[in-house]
């Protein structure tokens, strides 16, 4: 067993952290840290696997800074103020009740993209990277601001370190510098405490909000687990309390409106107010990983940007525009606020019909749409290379837009069922059924329609292949990036790492654009 692994069971004991004894904690060569694995026997659903005291968890109400630390919930403001706790931690060194815990963390910070231009050591593996992962969704969820004054995240830390963090620890000295371990304040080390947090931190409940949960935070992560931490988060925002406390009362006095009251005081010893758990939600087999998931949804973008890697296959990655993007890519000359107005206007009527007539049911037939559930992310294109309901309206509109707004509904739906001919054609092309007669009416009206048609394969390839020349490296999108990537030494991981984001992406983009192709040349042919 590796000492890293040692350091934290040690721990553990000495804090009342139980472990199932069908589970192991084992150093883990692909991950490079540590993962969990069962041992010789099957473990059925809903078994707890491992308990964790509640006061056992790193938060800023545990601290040594407890009431000091500012109390943020959630959001960024709840990720420094976490980084500021485990700082202090890490500065007391072995005065530290987390001690052990903190020595069994990976010694070098999450890989994360915000640190790669700083982090450089001499080496260009950073800065070559951010050269490609330009204009992925990596790149956008890294550039976007963190807050209303327009500030990236890395300017945002910076700010809160020298405003906020040293300041509050330099006040506090005496809790840190008393103890042999610390090396002074430095920047470098705040930076490491916000990778850890930004890779392992849990939302655990309403008293401790973000914190660092020993043994949770050692499950790697898919995105169909086998386990999930139970944590009930409606406690006492004061005291932590799962059962009715003081603090209701004091609430309830003043305001008698409608609060999540929570139940009357606790039958003894309930563990659910007591720990923490881990608890298996689906069978796991004898020496097998045991995962958890940071989030179903997750994208690579996403899993990059927070925990510093990425899954081979992600079948929630998506490429989204917003529609001032869309209408920029496809306008040849500036669009004039008005003309976004009445884009607006327009798509949201389109919209509007498509939930109310047949549409729906012709856009969940289509292979090359797909419907979308909710707003989010409403002008992109899936995993799969398909294009969402949403991107097809706007690009409905922005072809029809000129024309009046009577018979809307009906081209409409006309030009909907005039696709599916169209793919039901190709797709029987495709089996070697020699592609079935697409029925074109040949009046002006139903010109019209394929004119429509055409013009929205072309717009979606135009997105594709515009998309595909503004990522990665100027120039790059002739090239052969898996070739490149294989040439590549191992020693430039960062490289690697931004390559393969932009490989799924570009693999993404063709063949959405090869589908939408086929389309407009099957149009072609009998037009
Ligand atoms: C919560 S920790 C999980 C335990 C971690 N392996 C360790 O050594 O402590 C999250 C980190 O584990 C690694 N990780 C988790 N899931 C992974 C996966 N599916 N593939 C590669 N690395 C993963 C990443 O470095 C991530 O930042």
């Amino acid at each position: 067993m590796s000492n890293q692994v040692n350091i934290l069971l040690d721990w553990c004991t000495a804090n009342s952290v139980h472990l199932d004894p069908r589970i192991s904690i084992v150093e883990s060569h692909e991950s490079n840290g540590i993962c969990v694995y069962s041992k010789d026997s099957f473990i059925p659903p809903e078994t707890t696997l491992v308990k964790i005291p509640k006061d056992a968890v790193l938060s800023t109400r545990t601290c040594s800074l407890a009431g000091i630390i500012p109390i943020i919930p959630f959001g960024l403001g709840a990720q420094l103020s976490l980084a500021v706790a485990l700082h202090v931690e890490m500065l007391r060194g072995e005065s530290s009740r987390w001690y052990g815990y903190i020595r069994s963390l990976p010694n070098k910070p999450a890989d994360l993209p915000l640190f790669w231009a700083i982090n450089a050591c001499g080496s260009l593996d950073g800065l070559e990277a951010l050269s490609w992962l330009r204009g992925t969704e990596a790149d956008k969820i890294l550039r976007a601001p963190s807050s209303g004054n327009g500030a990236s995240t890395l300017e945002e830390i910076n700010r809160y370190y020298h405003d906020v963090a040293e300041p509050l620890l330099l006040r506090h000295s005496g809790v840190w510098q008393c103890t042999k371990a610390h090396g002074g304040l430095a920047l470098k080390d705040f930076y490491y405490a916000f990778s850890m947090v930004s890779s392992r931190a849990f939302l655990v409940d309403a008293y401790h909000g973000l914190a660092m949960v020993p043994v949770a935070d050692a499950f790697n992560h898919v995105v169909e687990n086998n386990v999930h931490l139970e944590s009930d988060f409606n406690v006492c925002p004061e005291c932590g309390a799962l059962y009715e406390c003081v603090h209701d009362r004091d609430e309830h006095d003043e305001d008698d409106g409608d609060h999540d009251r929570r139940p009357p005081a606790a039958t003894s010893g309930d563990e659910r107010d007591i720990f923490f758990e881990m608890v298996s939600n689906a069978g796991i087999p004898s020496h097998s990983e045991i995962f958890n998931t940071y989030g179903e949804r997750l994208t690579n973008a996403e899993l990059l940007n927070q925990y510093g890697f990425i899954l081979d296959v992600n079948d929630n990655d998506h490429l989204s525009w917003t529609m001032d993007e869309v209408l920029h890519l496809l306008s040849s000359e500036p669009v004039s606020r008005q003309d976004k107005d009445n884009v607006l206007r327009r798509f949201r009527e389109v919209s509007s019909i498509l939930r109310h007539s047949d549409a729906t049911s012709l856009l969940s037939r289509s292979n090359i749409i797909h419907f979308l559930g909710s707003d989010n992310n409403s002008f992109s294109i899936n995993s799969e290379g398909v294009v969402s309901h949403m991107l097809w309206t706007l690009l409905f509109v922005l072809s029809t837009r000129r024309q009046p707004e009577t018979g809307l509904q009906a081209q409409l739906l006309a030009v909907l069922a005039l696709q599916e001919q169209f793919e039901l054609s190709l797709a029987e092309e495709d089996d070697d059924d020699g592609g079935g007669e697409v029925a074109v009416d040949e009046t002006d009206v139903g010109l019209a329609r394929l004119r429509v048609l055409l013009d929205i394969a072309g717009m979606v390839v135009t997105l594709c292949r515009e998309r595909k020349r503004l990522s990665g490296k100027p120039g790059s999108e002739g090239l052969d990036l898996s070739e490149l990537m294989e040439g590549i030494p191992s020693e430039l991981p960062r490289t690697h790492l931004a390559l393969s984001v932009l490989i799924g992406e570009r693999s993404i983009l063709d063949s959405c654009a090869a589908a939408w192709e086929s389309l407009a040349d099957g149009i072609k042919t009998i037009a």
